[in-house]
């Protein structure tokens, strides 16, 4: 492939490797993006849409972004704050994963038991900028100044081992299960920020021209993320209590009633969040409703 073909081209940049990989796979392929990735190669033409897209590592997606180079990203919240790119990129969608926190850990064994126990010490990070930002305030706090003030350290990876290695007395680094803080011996004392993946476009794009595919693809991804996020629920009620049934399933809009051939009995249709279906589920047969049906859905525009 040479630059030329890349040309006209909105260009969409997806994490390479990571956490945020497998799930970007999965909405490209829900929001129908059909590319062929050769073995080695970063960046790929789509096949039936005007798209080129570009496997990056997901740190460096926000300033790609944030500068224009490229139209449209998935990235991590966390590293578009990390990358100080807030003001350079809109965050056009929220994407339901890649959820974790960026939270201060120390050892579980540690007599530092505060954030402002920690402050003067070593912490070790791949969030320098965001370290620095608030363990800065915190000198400011304490009137911590020169050879004082907190030292942030920079690594790449496994930030969880540098309390152990006697690199730092705390960590800087993200949580989700709490897995790795725990089985390093660590627990978390604050949290920074809690961040999910999210769909990002520039705020100075250099292919306006493009905005018409900008928001298709917007809308498709939408489309994925709520059909993952949604089933249908779908159930008979006699009529006296179909207002107790709806209050339970209000639907998005509106719940849809339809009668049945039995006059006493309507049927119901309704959206409802797929983690609330249990309770709900619940909910409707204490009510009276029979015939309770869960349908996921394969895609939709809601
Ligand atoms: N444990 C986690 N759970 C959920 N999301 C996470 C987790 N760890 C990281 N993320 C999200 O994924 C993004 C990329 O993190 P990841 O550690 O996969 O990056 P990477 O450095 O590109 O990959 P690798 O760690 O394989 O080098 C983070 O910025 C964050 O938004
Ligand atoms: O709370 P948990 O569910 O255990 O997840 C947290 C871990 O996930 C991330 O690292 P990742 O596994 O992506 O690898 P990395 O250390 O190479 O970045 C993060 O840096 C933590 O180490």
């Amino acid at each position: 492939m040479n630059a030329d073909s890349l040309d006209g081209r909105l260009l969409f940049a997806i994490p390479k490797k990571g956490r945020l990989h497998e799930k970007c796979l999965s909405i490209l392929s829900g929001a129908d993006i059909q590319f062929r990735r050769h073995h080695r190669l970063d960046v790929c033409l789509v096949l039936n849409h005007n798209i080129a897209l570009v496997f990056l590592p997901a740190s460096d997606i926000p300033s790609f972004v944030g500068k224009g180079n490229v139209d449209l990203g998935i990235t991590g919240h966390d590293v578009i704050l990390e990358a100080e790119m807030q003001n350079h990129v809109t965050e056009a969608l929220r994407l339901g994963f890649g959820k974790c926190a960026l939270q201060v850990q120390v050892p579980e064994a540690s007599s530092i038991k505060t954030v402002e126990d920690l402050a003067g010490k070593r912490v070790v990070t791949s969030f320098e900028v965001l370290s620095a930002e608030y363990f800065g305030k915190l000198d400011e706090k304490f009137n911590l100044s020169g050879d004082q003030k907190t030292r942030i350290e920079y690594v790449g990876g496994s930030v969880e081992a540098a309390c152990a290695l006697g690199l730092a007395d705390g960590i800087v680094d993200l949580v989700e299960s709490g897995d790795t803080m725990r089985a390093a011996g660590l627990h978390a004392i604050a949290t920074l920020l809690e961040s999910e993946a999210v769909l990002i476009k520039s705020t100075v794009p250099k292919h306006p021209e493009l905005a018409p595919l900008i928001d298709l693809v917007t809308s498709r991804i939408a489309g994925v993320i709520a059909a993952g996020k949604y089933v249908v629920c779908q159930y008979n009620i006699p009529r006296d209590k179909l207002p107790a049934a709806t209050r339970v399933t209000p639907g998005r809009r509106a719940p849809t009633i339809s009668p049945l051939e039995d006059e006493k009995w309507v049927g119901v249709s309704s959206m409802v969040e797929k983690n609330k279906i249990a309770v709900i589920m619940d909910e409707l047969v204490k009510i009276g409703a029979e015939d309770i049906l869960i349908f996921n859905l394969d895609n939709c525009r809601v």
